[in-house]
Order: C-alpha cells, then structure tokens, then sequence
C-alpha cells in the first residue's frame, strides 16, 4: 500500500523500532498533524495512550478536546483529556505551552508530538531570522527523551491526506490562520515565496540543514565537555575557539542554575571574556549577574 496513510504508518514504525519505548503516549490537539499521528499509533502499538490538553482558554475549549479524545478511543487509544489552569509570564503562548509540557510529561516511555517536516522548516526559518543561535537553527530533534517526533521527515500535506482517506474530521485551530502570529504568516506568506523563488523543496532543504546543523551542533558540545568546570578561570578558556568558548561558557551557566539563556545572553557574558575592557556585570534571565573580577567568572543573585 502507498499512500498518505503507508508513509505516516512506516515513519512511525520506523521511530518505534528505534526507540523501542516501553509505553507509548499521543499528544493530540485535534489538528490534523496529532490526529494522522494517533491513528497510526493505534495501529501499531496496541495499549498505547491519547492525552487532549485543555487549556481552558477559549469557550468551548473543552469540547473540542473531548471531541479529539473521543475519536483516539474511537482509533482504539485509551485516551483522556487533561485540563490545565495557564498562568505566568512570557505571554500567553508561552504560558499554554509550558503548561502543556507539564501536563503531558509522563512517568515513563515516550509522549509523541505531531510536528511536522513544515514545523521544523518553520523552526528554522524562525531561528534565522531571529538570531537565535544555532540551537535554534538546528530544528527540534526526533527523539528528546521522553518526547518523540516521528513525523518529522512528513509533510502536513501528507498529514491532511491521511487524515481525509480515514475519513478523520480535523478541527482547525483559529491560531493557525491568524496573521497576528509570526508563525503563520511564515507559513502562509514567506514560505510559498520562497517554494517560488527557489523552484520547490524549501522545506525538506530547510529541514535538511537543520539536521546537518544538529550534526555540527553535538560535536561542538562534546568538545566543550572537556573544559567543563574550567569556565571561571577566564586564562583558561580566552584562547579557544569562539564556537566552543561560548559552548563552554553556556554549559557553566545552566549548571549554574541560569533558565532561558538567549543567544545574545551568551554573547554578552562571552564578551567578559573575549572582549574585556573592565566593563561592569551581565544580567541574565532568572535573577542572576555575571561578573568578571580577579582572572574569574562568578555567576550571582542580582542584589
Ligand atoms: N492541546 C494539546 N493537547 C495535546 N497535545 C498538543 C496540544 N497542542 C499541541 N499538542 C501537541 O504538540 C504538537 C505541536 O503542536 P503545535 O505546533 O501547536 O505546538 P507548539 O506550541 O508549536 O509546540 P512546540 O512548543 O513543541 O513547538 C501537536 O502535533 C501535538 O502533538
């Protein structure tokens, strides 16, 4: 059999044998990407879970996640639908996220997420244009303990196919079409302008060097390992390579408990290093400062 619904089956199959998780778990929204996803899990993986997240943010939020939990038990998933109460700062979709993640963190095996070969062009052009380093640029992996995204290398094209030859209702989230949101109008303007400047497979070609980034990316860091701990003292890391200085710098910062470094944190705390003219501290995310005195890094409370 070819087809949509053969190429999600064999992406899936071929995630799980690699994997060879000892439970398995959906994460389904209801779109098309997470509903094609669960409909193969079903298929393949007999007992595995569906989890609905309801973020309770717009009326009738909860129907749509019922609905989306009734058709995974309908695929013959034991599904569940998991209501979360968003708060906190960093915006709204940044807090619905974050309280998605922990509601679908499981006690063991995989959560599978629905994204896409679209989502991880979008990703990539994102991290571009933004600057963000290249972390970012390096896309979302296909396995990041205990999330598992098998359908990476699929186009949502083949999702929404999938999804139509199952006879699968979608539900279209208001969001994926709203310009206000930077993702969609990457999505909907700048990438079918450059599918027709570039002649087709932007998103594969994105896609590909996000992959061939992450290859680059893990090497670095493997190499940044050996100077762990070395960071504080500035003589012992000044003369490093750029690229592996700011690894080994970043990886001194996490250990030290600073969440959410940026690119442009990083860059600034590099330059306590590599650009030392007596300038005062680095504030960074969390409540912390970095400054440098005596040859050494210190990384503190913000006073
Ligand atoms: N309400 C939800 N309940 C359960 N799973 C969800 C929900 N929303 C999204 N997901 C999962 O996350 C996948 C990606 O969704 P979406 O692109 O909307 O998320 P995102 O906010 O971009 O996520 P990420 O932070 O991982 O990029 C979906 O295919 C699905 O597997």
């Amino acid at each position: 059999m070819n087809g949509p619904v053969a190429e999600i089956r064999t992406a899936v199959r071929r995630f799980l044998d690699e994997v060879q998780p000892e439970h398995v778990t959906v994460a389904v929204s209801g779109g098309a990407d997470s509903l094609a996803l669960a409909a193969a899990v079903a298929r393949l993986v007999p007992g595995a879970s569906a989890v609905v997240v309801d973020h309770q943010l717009q009326p009738g939020s909860g129907d749509v996640a019922l609905r989306a939990a009734q058709q995974c038990s309908e695929f013959g998933l034991v599904a569940r639908v998991e209501p979360v109460a968003v708060e906190g700062g960093g915006g709204p979709e940044a807090a619905a996220r974050k309280a998605r993640y922990a509601a679908l963190k499981p006690s063991s095996g995989v959560v599978l997420l629905g994204h896409t070969l679209d989502d991880q062009a979008e990703t990539v052009l994102l991290g571009l244009g933004r600057g963000s380093g290249p972390r970012s640029i390096a896309g979302m992996r296909a396995f990041d303990p205990p999330w598992g995204r098998p359908l990476l290398g699929v186009s949502r094209a083949v999702t929404r196919a999938a999804c139509a030859e199952q006879g699968i209702e979608v539900w279209e989230d208001p969001h994926n079409v709203d310009p206000s949101f930077t993702r969609v109008r990457l999505r909907t303007e700048v990438l079918p302008l450059l599918e027709d400047v570039l002649q087709g497979g932007v998103a594969s070609s994105l896609a590909r060097t996000a992959a061939q980034l992450r290859e680059d990316c893990d090497a670095l860091d493997s190499l940044a390992e050996a100077f762990a701990g070395d960071c504080c003292a500035v003589d012992d890391i000044a003369e490093l390579p750029a690229a592996l200085r700011r690894r080994v710098v970043r990886a001194w910062l996490i250990d030290e408990g600073v969440p959410e470094l940026s690119d442009s944190h990083l860059r600034r705390v590099d330059a306590l290093v590599s650009e030392w003219r007596g300038q005062g501290g680095v504030w960074l995310p969390g409540g912390f400062v970095v400054r440098r005195a005596h040859g050494r890094l210190a990384v503190e409370p913000q006073s």
